[in-house]
């Protein structure tokens, strides 16, 4: 023992002493061979400062205070825990008064036992015993000085300390005896005080006195070397390959944070490694993470480089994580020319779109929630009380019925007479899209400067650029139907590609987004896209748009339980994951029966709403072909713009719309209403009913219209 375990007030420091005890021990007995010595595994090459770049900066400002979203939701979160924690243990008082009273002699007891240990220097015996041990062992007759040296030093303290106990014991009893005599609050304080401090102390280790009200998750947070090994385990030929030659190959370019409910890790893949290629291993990624799938979601970082790679990983998974509802269910309108809220992100934070200048898909496998996802698109379409909707139901069951009451034109199923039906909508749509054009053309600059159809033009019923929204689920049905899917497909193109402009949003739902059930001309323009659940690279593709799987955006990765989850595209910088709001059927009428009576208050209930229906407006019209054939009588060629007339006049209800057009625009109506029933238009000669004059125009040859007719006839088995 040395002077060096003596501290300043002559006394001796225990620990410092018994450490030494120890250290000499071990001294004793082991010895170090330098070869053992642990090395840093990082070379001196490693540990130099890398060249460092910029590629991005990381945020000033913490995620969780960037939404307020996110904010409101951990202030909620703090309060609600605060006050279920206080409610959980209020109701639990007696019971913890009982507890702690059971366990008070135990307390007591060892108070008891510690005040007697600090009276009699307990705590000096371990280093007392280690100098008798030592000496035993080592015969050091030095030893046995610094024995007495302690024995003396341990008399000298129990001595004070045997005064300080009297004293103290001789008050306790003192004081008690008085409190007992004064009795009163003050007996009762001191003893429910005493009774608190010694249930406490004679509380099991293993049994808490007070439960905890809240059972935390047992939920590690990522660490990079969770996400290395993670990556490891997807067994992707690339990453192993780098990872073997090099163990620091995956880099993490931001440190690991917490955001939203969740975390999130920005990782730098190997050379040559893309995104996608993880993002198809997805199952895997959640396994080697050990969460849930629906809790792990691997995305792009498309903006740096394709080998970018952002991990988001959920407390909870999505696809079970409670979503808020629409917050359109209850109250609230919709202006299709301003964002409205579709769905929320990983994070539960809002997802918007806005509807006007848009062409929307919708696609997935079956069962995945896309018709619910077109329904709300539609249902947000019936909250702006100026549009006029159309709606379609191809698969017949009805998902759309809810709308109906606010619907100028609705049909459920594929029948020959839904299919004439829907025809005759589309056509109405485009020689409206023909007007508006005309409208939009003639309208003085300042009025309309991008010529295009702005919230202004449609709140103006003169010009009657009311927003048009045509929705079709199952739309494959029309394009796939053999008689009429060529005109379907020519219609809905020219929808897609000069709709949107003219306040006309065309949306296509469909089960099968492959070529022929999604036209390339409707795939390649849309411009809002929602992906749910597919199968394969073309589908992706076919609904996110040309070269999304390539880039990692991959709607292959989602499992069959993300229902209602997809990728969204068009709208923002870059397509991102999102659930959209779940209403269902009776939350659909109630959002009708609202969007019905503002259009009551509009006088915007027209169509199918009002009670008409194309049938009752057109009859039987619908037939083109006999119709021409009717107005041609026995001349052998006609100009289109002359059979325009007549027809309008036959039917004015139903061909009425097309007598305003210059006789340019008619020759074109009547050519692009021919082309799909197969009767091709070319110059013939006539002449001018009005002028009387001679002329090569384009029109038909009327033997061409009776030839088809009567094999179409044929083929119904009609005569
Ligand atoms: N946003 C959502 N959140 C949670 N569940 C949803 C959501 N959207 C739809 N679902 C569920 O998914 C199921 C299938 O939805 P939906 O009928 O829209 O699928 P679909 O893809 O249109 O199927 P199909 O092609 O057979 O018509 C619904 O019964 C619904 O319960």
């Amino acid at each position: 023992m040395t002077s060096e375990n003596t501290n300043d007030n002559g006394g001796i420091d225990w620990d410092a002493a018994l450490e030494q005890l120890t250290a000499d021990d071990q001294a004793a007995t082991v010895t170090t061979d330098e070869d053992e010595l642990e090395v840093p595994v990082d070379g001196p090459e490693a540990l130099k400062d890398p060249v460092s770049v910029t590629s991005g900066r990381r945020d000033i400002i913490p995620p969780v205070f960037k939404s307020k979203q996110a904010l409101l939701g951990e202030v909620k979160r703090v309060v609600n825990l605060g006050l279920h924690t206080t409610g959980y243990h209020a109701i639990r008082v007696p019971f913890y008064g009982v507890k702690i009273a059971a366990r008070a002699p135990v307390g007591a007891w060892r108070w008891s036992a510690q005040f007697s240990n600090w009276v009699w220097d307990a705590e000096g015996k371990p280093v007392r015993d280690a100098v008798v041990n030592k000496t035993a062992r080592t015969d050091d007759p030095t030893l046995v000085g610094e024995y007495l040296k302690l024995c003396r030093e341990r008399d000298k303290r129990v001595r004070w300390r045997g005064f300080v106990a009297a004293f103290a014991i001789t008050g306790t009893i003192v004081g008690a005896a008085t409190l007992y005599a004064i009795g009163g609050p003050l007996l009762w304080t001191v003893l429910a005080a005493t009774t608190l401090a010694c249930g406490v102390k004679g509380r099991k280790l293993d049994k808490p006195l007070v439960s905890p009200a809240v059972v935390k998750a047992s939920l590690r947070p990522l660490t990079s070397e969770h996400v290395v090994e993670a990556l490891r385990s997807i067994d992707l030929p690339g990453i192993n390959r780098a990872l073997a030659k090099d163990p620091n190959a995956i880099t993490f370019p931001a440190p690991i944070v917490r955001d939203g409910p969740g975390w999130r890790a920005e990782v730098e893949l190997p050379p040559g490694v893309t995104v996608g290629e993880v993002a198809d291993k997805r199952e895997k990624l959640a396994s080697g993470l050990g969460r849930p799938l629906g809790c792990v979601w691997p995305e792009g970082n498309a903006e740096i480089h394709p080998g970018r790679l952002v991990i988001w990983v959920g407390d909870k998974s999505m696809n079970e994580a409670k979503q808020k509802a629409w917050p359109l269910a209850k109250s609230g309108r919709v202006d299709v020319f301003t964002p409205w809220q579709f769905g929320t992100d990983q994070r539960g934070d809002a997802v918007r779109i806005t509807l006007a200048y848009a062409s929307i898909v919708v696609g997935s496998i079956p069962r995945m929630g896309k018709t619910f996802a077109a329904r709300l698109i539609l249902l947000a379409a019936a909250l702006d009380p100026r549009v006029r909707l159309y709606a379609f139901d191809l698969k017949g069951t009805g998902d759309l019925g809810p709308l109906e009451p606010v619907c100028h034109a609705y049909r459920a199923g594929d029948e020959d007479e839904d299919i004439e039906y829907a025809l005759a909508s589309l056509r109405e749509i485009q020689a409206e899209m023909r007007r508006r054009a005309k409208v939009i053309r003639e309208l003085p600059r300042d009025l309309c400067p991008e010529s295009k159809v702005t919230t202004e033009l449609a709140d103006s019923k003169s010009l009657g650029l009311q927003p048009i929204v045509l929705g079709i689920d199952e739309c494959q049905m029309w394009f796939e139907h053999p008689e009429h899917g060529k005109e379907f497909e020519d219609i809905c193109t020219d929808l897609v590609k000069r709709g949107p402009a003219l306040a006309i949003i065309p949306l296509f739902a469909t089960q099968r987004p492959d070529s022929k059930s999604l036209p390339k001309g409707i795939s390649d323009n849309a411009v809002l896209r929602f992906c749910l659940k597919v199968m394969g690279d073309k589908a992706n593709n076919m609904v996110l748009g040309s070269g999304m799987y390539a880039a990692g955006i991959r709607a292959t990765m989602f499992s069959r339980r993300d229902r209602g989850i997809g990728y969204l595209a068009g709208e923002g910088d870059e397509p991102s994951i999102m659930r959209s709001h779940f209403v269902d059927a009776p939350g659909a009428e109630k959002v009708v029966a609202r969007a019905r009576a503002m259009r009551e208050k509009l006088g915007n209930i027209t169509g199918h709403a009002a009670g008409h229906t194309i049938e009752a407006d057109t009859g039987p019209t619908v037939d083109l072909l006999a119709d021409i054939a009717a107005v041609v009588g026995d001349e052998k060629k006609v100009w289109n713009s002359v059979i325009v007339n007549r027809l309008s006049q036959l039917r004015p209800d139903t061909y009425g719309h097309l007598e305003g057009l210059d006789d340019k625009e008619k020759t074109a109506q009547l050519t692009s209403m021919l082309k799909p029933l197969g009767v091709k238009t070319g110059q013939v000669w006539g002449t001018d009913p009005a002028t009387g004059e001679g002329g090569n125009r384009k029109g038909v040859t009327v033997a061409d219209i009776r030839k088809i007719l009567t094999q179409r006839d044929e083929k119904r088995g009609g005569g």
